[in-house]
Parts: C-alpha cells; structure tokens; sequence
C-alpha cells in the first residue's frame, strides 16, 4: 500500500529541515504539536527557530541520527556506522556529544517508532541520513507529499508560478489574516506580519506557495490555484518552456478555479484562466488597474472587476510587477467573498516579504536594497522598479548569478536585463549545490553584460565586492544587490563600514594621540 502521510502524532523528520520550504511545514506540524526533528547542514536562525519551538534539531547529517527514534538506543548495525561519513562537502564524525542527545520524541515500538523522513529536492540519493532512513524502512516523503496532504486537509490556496509566489503567496495570507479569517500560511520568504515563512491558523484557509522548480506541484489539489506567469526558469530540471508549460497544465488542472495572469502568454493561451487579470485595461481580464501613479513609497491605482470599478489600492510596494501580484490578491479576496474595502485596507498595509526589495540600511544618503531577482525578468522588472522611484540616483546593481545551469541557459538574456542600471556588478555564481559544469563563470556574465551596458564589472568574491564598493559607492547612490544566494551577507558589513567611515568624517571619533 501506498505510504500516506500520517497528522496522527507519527514523528516527522526533516532532511534539509533549514530549507525555506522545508522550514515551513516543519514550522506548522511543530505548532500542530507533531513530533519534529531534523537536520541541516547549515545552522541559520531558521533552524534556531525551529529548535526553540521544541523540535530536536541535529547539527550534523549522519546516519546515526535515526537511531535516536528506536526504543533501546543499540548500537547501529555495521552498515549504518558512520564513523566518519561525508555529506556534501561535510565530513561528518559522529561524536560523544551526539551520543548525548536524548530526543524529546514518543517512543513508539517497532516499525511505528520510526520517523516519517522528510526530505528537500537539495538532499540527494547518497546522503547518509537519507541511505539510513532507507534502510531502517522508515516511511519516506517529499517535501511536496507533506504539503499535498496539508493542503487536502484545508480549503487551500496554492500559488504558482515562475515569477512572483512567495510575494502573492505572502500578500494573500496577509489579507486574510487581516479579514479575520485566521489562515495558516507556508510560504517560501519571510514576512515580517508572521515573523517567518510559516504561520498555524484555526480557520479554514491555508495559502501555500506551489515551487515549480522540480515539478512536485503537479502533486497539489488546491481549491484556488494562482498562476502568475510561465517562463523557464529551472533548466537544471526542465529541458524547454515547453516542458514547463505542460507542467503548469497539469497543476491548473487539477484546481477546482485558476486565477492567471494573462500579461504571461502561455498563461493565456495555454492555462485559460477561470478568473484572468492584467496590467492592460484593454485586455478584457475580469481584474484590471487603471490611473496608476507611481510613487516614491509605493503605487496607486483604480481596481476593476469585470468592467465595474471596484475602487482605488494603495500598494506599499514598487512596481508594476507588484502591482501584477496585488491583482492577484485582489481577484482571490473576491473569489472568497471578501469586500473590496477590506482587501484594499489590508493590502495598504502589507510590507512585503523579506529580500524582496527590501531597504536594509541608509548611509550617508546611501541606500542599500536586498532583492531576491535571479532570473533575467526578475532582474529586469525590479531595475525597472528602481529607476522609476529613483530617477535622480545613480543605480549600482550588485548581482550574484545562481545555479550553474541557469546561467548558461539563460546567458543571453542576462547580457540585456541590465541596462536601466548605471553601474553592474557580477560576482561570480552561487552553485546553490550544483557541480560547475565549467560552461560558464561570473566574468563570463559580465562581458555579456557589458556588451549592452559598458559599466559592468567582476568582482569573483563577496570580499572584492565589499571592497569596490567601499571605494565606489557615493552620496545618492542607490545599491541594489540582486541575488538568491548569499550575496546580501555583505549588507550588514557595507553599512557599518559606511557609518565608521561616516562618524571619522564628522570628527566624533577622538583623534589616536
Ligand atoms: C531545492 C528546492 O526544492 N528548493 C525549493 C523548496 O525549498 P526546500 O526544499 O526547503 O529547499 P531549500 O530552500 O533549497 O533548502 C535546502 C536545505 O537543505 C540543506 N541541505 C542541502 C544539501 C545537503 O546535503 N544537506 C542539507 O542539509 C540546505 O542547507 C538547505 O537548508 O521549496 C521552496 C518553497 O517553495 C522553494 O523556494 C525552494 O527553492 C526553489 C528551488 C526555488 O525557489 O526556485
Ligand atoms: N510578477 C513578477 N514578475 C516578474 N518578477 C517578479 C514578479 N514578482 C516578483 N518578481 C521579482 O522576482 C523576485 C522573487 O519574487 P518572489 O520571491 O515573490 O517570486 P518566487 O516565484 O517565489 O521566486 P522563486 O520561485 O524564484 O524563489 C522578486 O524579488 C522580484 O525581483
Ligand atoms: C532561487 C531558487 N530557489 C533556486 O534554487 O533556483
């Protein structure tokens, strides 16, 4: 018989329990007050988060880490020693401190004490942790099953789409959450509303972000499906648009109603949205926008529905891409019922998922903006985005390609999406677990760039970009850094070094006798 994924009190564990999606439902079935437990390779407060909730959080991926969930703890069977085993770049040893560890889990007996194993699409078929749970018959899921049987057991919301899940996914939990109907929320951002990617409700909505990227969210039923737009995106797991069109089809089928954005051509030609929005009043969608007026802090602009002006939405976000995703929002928060009054004063209030453009710091008239672009349109809408609210500013555009197979998929298009920015930096690419194919480099991206824009440079390390720009950056400057790897890491450190540069300046630092 087919393994379900069983809510009854079985133990959950996460391999890759840090990962932003991972993250989310282990968030929920902790706060659900389910047996959680994991392990990640890389401790981050979203791990920390995790374990202060309860749930057992190991530091190191090995084998052993599933001998904790047995009744009696005997040693594990020659095969699943793991002495010294390596994960990933990480040799892991399992040590006298681990030994220590006493699960804070029920101990079932037999077969039923063992966990059900999560795993992440990161997690490949010869990691240690993952070979044990194989071997121990323990129930194994993807992260994709979990979500699947959250999102039967609620009236769901799922989100797809190439560009723009994680900021219509947060923003229509968000209007829900304010309309008092006490959502749960799995995301794949942070939101500052939920202080996190994930939030328990008691009502009868969850709203879910549906990755495409390696097609498990043709798994999902949701009541609602969104689709924002369809591009390729993910060639490291789909070989053509095609491929992900099809993929796309699969999911809207099997929603009872598609709201899709019709600006997107596959999406209006190939998903045929029950419920359509747009940018374009002239395109017949059932949602438009009309008299927008970009601001310095946001948008205005007049909502209709089927041809009847609903009334004017603030959005306390930039760009007409956002101003796509708030259509979104608008066109759900309508499907469930919901005053357009109330979906409006919700939304003048939504601030946005982290590392969507957000403002990390201002420095002697100096601002420094995290955003997650890593994909050409992404880059391309959110400079179009900055040079709108901004005209005056010289723009330095700070990107970090990501994944290997994107890059050199997508080289041509990432040679011209630069061009609203003054100055570009190209650091060299995150892998984001990928082998380097040795088909492309980061100087590589910035001599396709500077093809179509002369002022772009390479800077191969995180510490050659702190130090350029510690020489480049200027008064009225605004530096974007653009990337959904760890590039944003050097914010913090730009700022403070900006402020010390800024306090010597003003002499209120005591001259070193
Ligand atoms: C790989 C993958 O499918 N990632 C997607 C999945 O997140 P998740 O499944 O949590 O994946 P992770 O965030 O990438 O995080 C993965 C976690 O796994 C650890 N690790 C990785 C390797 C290893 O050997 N051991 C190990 O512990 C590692 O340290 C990290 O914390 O779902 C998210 C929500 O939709 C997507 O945003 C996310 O990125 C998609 C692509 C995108 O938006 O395009
Ligand atoms: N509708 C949109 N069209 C194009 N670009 C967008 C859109 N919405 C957001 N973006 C850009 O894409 C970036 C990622 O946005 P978001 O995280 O909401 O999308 P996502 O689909 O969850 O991303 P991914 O799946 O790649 O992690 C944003 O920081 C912004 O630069
Ligand atoms: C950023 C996106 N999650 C990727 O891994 O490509």
């Amino acid at each position: 018989m087919k393994n379900t994924v069983d809510f009854s009190g079985r133990p959950f564990h996460f391999i890759g329990i840090g990962g932003i999606g991972m993250s989310a439902l282990a968030y929920v079935l902790a706060q659900r007050q389910l047996p959680v437990s994991g392990s990640d390779i890389r401790p981050s407060h979203i791990t920390q988060r995790l374990q202060e909730l309860g749930a057992h959080i190991f530091r190191e991926q090995e084998a052993s880490n599933l001998q904790f969930f047995l009744p009696t703890a005997e040693p594990a069977s020659e095969s699943l020693q793991p002495a010294t085993v390596g994960v990933g770049a990480t040799n892991v040893k399992k040590t006298e401190q681990s030994l220590k560890l006493e699960p804070k889990l029920n101990r079932a007996t037999g077969a039923a004490a063992l966990p059900q194993v999560i795993c992440s699409t990161a997690i490949n078929t010869t990691n240690f942790e993952y070979l044990a749970a194989l071997e121990l018959g323990c129930p194994i899921f993807h992260r994709s099953d979990v979500l699947a049987a959250l999102i039967q057991d609620y009236q769901s919301i799922a989100v797809a789409g190439t560009h723009g899940k994680t900021t219509t996914s947060s923003m229509i939990g968000y209007l829900l959450l304010m309309a008092g109907n006490d959502p749960t929320i799995v995301v794949g951002g942070e939101v500052k509303a939920w202080e996190g990617n994930a939030r328990l409700g008691g009502g009868a909505y969850l709203v879910a972000e549906a990755d495409e990227s390696d097609g498990s969210l043709v798994k999902f039923s949701p009541q609602l499906g969104v689709v924002t737009n369809i591009e390729l995106d993910h060639p490291d797991h789909y070989e053509s648009l095609e491929q992900v069109i099809n993929t796309f089809e699969i999911f809207a089928s099997r929603c009872q109603i598609v709201v899709g954005c019709i600006d997107s051509p596959p999406v209006c030609s190939r998903i045929k949205p029950h419920i359509s929005y747009s940018l374009n009043p002239d395109a017949g969608a059932d949602y438009t926008a009309s008299d927008v007026v970009y601001l310095a802090d946001g948008i205005t602009a007049q909502i209709w529905e089927r041809g009847e002006i609903l009334g004017e939405l603030n959005l306390p976000l930039l760009g007409q891409h956002n101003l796509s995703n708030a259509l979104a929002a608008v066109a759900v928060g309508r499907h469930l019922g919901l005053e357009f009054e109330v979906i409006a004063s919700a939304i003048a209030t939504f601030a946005g998922a982290k590392r969507r453009f957000e403002l990390r710091g201002e420095v002697n008239n100096i601002r420094f903006i995290d955003d997650y672009a890593h994909h050409p349109s992404e880059i391309r809408a959110t400079l179009a985005a900055a040079r709108q609210n901004s005209p005056n500013q010289r723009i330095v555009a700070i990107f970090q390609p990501h994944r290997y197979s994107r890059t050199v998929s997508l080289l041509a298009d990432f040679a011209q999406c630069f061009n609203d920015a003054d100055l570009v930096v190209i650091t060299e690419i995150y892998s984001a677990g990928e082998p380097n194919n040795g088909l492309v480099n980061g100087q590589q991206v910035a001599q396709e760039i500077a093809a179509y824009n002369p002022h772009a440079v390479y800077q191969p390390s995180l510490q050659s970009v702190v130090e350029f720009l510690q020489e480049t950056l200027r008064p009225n400057d605004l530096a974007l850094f653009l990337g959904a790897g760890n590039l944003n890491q050097v914010i913090p450190e730009l700022i403070a070094n900006f402020e010390a540069a800024e306090k010597d300046a003003l002499g209120e630092y005591p001259c070193p006798v």
